[in-house]
């Protein structure tokens, strides 16, 4: 089975401080992962290694087949995929450009056009918009778009580099109910075009049909990785969250109280 993600035994170390402590995690072909755990827990940490936008203390990393260390990060991030909301501090820029504009840009990993854009690529971005269910944006201003239509504008940009992993950070905060099963019936589409996906989060009933596994971390460790029926319990999430919380399932989605 194809790695997408391999981490042995990593260790990150900053200003004195282990903040990542021994994380050993493999991501295999086919699995979508949600990465849940409390605040300052080390979830960006993690990705940011992943990402190679932080380079391990002690440790292996191997993402999409690269060998951190031995070869070349900017062409891996090529086949990497980002959303999260730091992306806001870019909506200066963002805020003019039409929907179809955002979603071209991400075939240069810009936020405007800047280049000549052919054909190929115009068709490759309204198959995008088709694709999402974005179409009755078209010709909108960013600026126009309601919160989760802009998440999944982004989500588009993202998608037009066809990126063998996505990493999709808390992107439903902030959505009304209704927009956040916009953004959760995306990724059923991102899943379909084989793209695998770690989907962050802090709300378990946003793990749907689509995430297959889920790694739980707490203060720089792994607290369990493994299929979401393994994972997702009352007794290793109250020990995630460091409260008691009872689980329950309906509709095939998980679901989580305070006891
Ligand atoms: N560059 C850094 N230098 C020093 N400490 C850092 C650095 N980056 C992260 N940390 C610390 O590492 C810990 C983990 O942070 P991280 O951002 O990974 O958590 P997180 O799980 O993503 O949290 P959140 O859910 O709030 O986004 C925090 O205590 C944070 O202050």
């Amino acid at each position: 089975m194809k790695h997408i993600i391999h981490m042995g035994s990593v260790c990150w170390r900053r200003e004195g401080q282990d903040i990542l402590k021994n994380i050993c995690w493999d991501v295999t072909e086919g699995e979508q992962w949600a990465v849940l755990g409390l605040n300052g827990s080390g979830k960006t940490s993690i990705l940011n290694i992943i990402t190679g936008y932080n380079y391990p203390t002690s440790g292996s990393v191997n993402v999409l087949g690269t060998e951190f260390g031995k070869a070349s990060i900017p062409e891996m991030r090529k086949k990497i995929g980002y959303v999260s909301n730091a992306l806001d501090k870019f909506s200066g820029t963002l805020n003019r450009e039409t929907v179809e504009n955002i979603i071209l840009s991400g075939r240069f990993s810009s936020f405007g056009i800047y280049q000549k854009i052919d054909e190929n690529d115009e068709k490759k971005a309204l198959d995008i918009m088709k694709g999402l269910r974005l179409e009755y944006l078209k010709g909108k201003t960013y600026q126009v778009l309601s919160q989760g239509e802009k998440r999944r504008a982004l989500i588009g940009r993202a998608m037009m580099a066809e990126p063998e992993l996505l990493i999709l950070d808390e992107p439903c905060t902030g959505l009304d109910v209704l927009s956040r099963e916009d953004v959760l019936n995306i990724t059923k589409d991102i899943h379909a075009m084989n793209c695998h996906m770690l989907y962050v989060t802090h709300h378990i009933e946003e793990i749907t049909d689509v995430i297959s596994h889920v790694l739980l971390v707490k203060d720089g460790t792994i607290v369990a990785a493994g299929p979401k029926q393994d994972v997702l319990t009352s007794s290793l999430l109250s020990d995630t969250y460091k409260i008691p919380v009872k689980i329950h399932w309906e509709n095939n989605r998980p679901w989580m109280s305070i006891i």
